[in-house]
């Protein structure tokens, strides 16, 4: 029997004027699992989560959600960008809120109350988002997005404008929730290390025309612990998923040589 799959990206092109961002892109998210994209800086990594997401369209081939194809932002798919967008003038609360005006939908409000205990923001729903730093304003992104029980919830590089500390804090925290919501979540990330916590399996791209060069299943047990995360078995991954990426950036510097 075929594996159950949450998300499909079957052949997926985009073309942006001559240039193939995507091309023959294909990959499966298992429902429940965390799935890494990683790849050089500009493999399109981003283009493909748009698209995942319906925020934008592909030149070809599609994106299920499942088994449905996905023609426009969906009800079922969150978004959490590297930026924590939230309104300025707008309270932490109210930003909370503004999907749900927005959507003309009531919010289940002990949801979004347990939501914000558990990522430490109880007691800052009155705080604006100037008064909050980048590490809270980036848990109340992930609330927000949270608060609208998506299935499926997009991370476009959520943490890379955070401090190494707060990024392990937030990577143990996206953990916790996992494990607690078991919510289908595709990961973008440069951090390789970042990638191996959090996922089961990583995938990496490859530039021009970003496409699947390998995916690696990732068996370690959860949580995650330093033990295991120092482990033989991790660096032997990170290597190999290191050798990937970087042997691509060597075939484009010669190319263009
Ligand atoms: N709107 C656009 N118009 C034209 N080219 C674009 C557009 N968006 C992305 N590109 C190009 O498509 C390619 C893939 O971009 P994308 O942002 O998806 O890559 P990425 O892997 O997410 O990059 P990074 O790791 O640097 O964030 C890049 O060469 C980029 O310059």
């Amino acid at each position: 029997m075929a594996a159950e799959v949450k998300l499909a990206v079957r052949g997926a092109g985009k073309r942006y004027g001559e240039m193939d961002a995507l091309k023959d892109c294909s990959l499966d998210v298992a429902p429940n699992s965390i799935v890494s994209i990683v790849g050089p800086s500009g493999c399109g990594k981003t283009t493909l989560l748009w698209s995942m997401s319906g925020l934008h369209g592909l030149t070809s081939g599609e994106v299920l959600l499942d088994g449905r194809r996905i023609t426009g932002p969906h009800p079922d798919i969150g978004l959490v960008f590297q930026e924590a967008n939230l309104l300025p003038w707008r309270n932490l609360m109210d930003n909370i809120l503004f999907p749900f005006e927005v959507k003309h939908q009531k919010p289940d409000h002990g949801w979004i109350a347990h939501l914000l205990e558990r990522v430490g923001l109880t007691g800052f729903e009155k705080n604006f988002p100037n008064e909050l730093s980048g590490g809270m304003q980036q848990r109340a992104s992930i609330v927000r997005a949270l608060s609208l029980r998506p299935s499926v919830l997009l991370m476009d590089e959520p943490f890379g404008a955070l401090d190494a500390f707060t990024r392990e804090e937030m990577n143990q925290l996206v953990e916790e929730i996992w494990m607690e919501t078991h919510t289908t979540i595709v990961f973008i990330t440069h951090s390789i290390e970042e990638a191996l916590f959090l996922s089961d399996k990583v995938v990496v791209l490859t530039p021009r025309p970003g496409r699947v060069l390998n995916t690696y299943e990732v068996p370690f047990e959860r949580p995650r612990t330093m033990e295991i995360m120092a482990g033989k078995e991790v660096y032997d991954l990170t290597y190999r998923i290191k050798a990937d990426i970087y042997g691509q950036s060597r075939m484009q510097a010669r190319a263009a040589e």
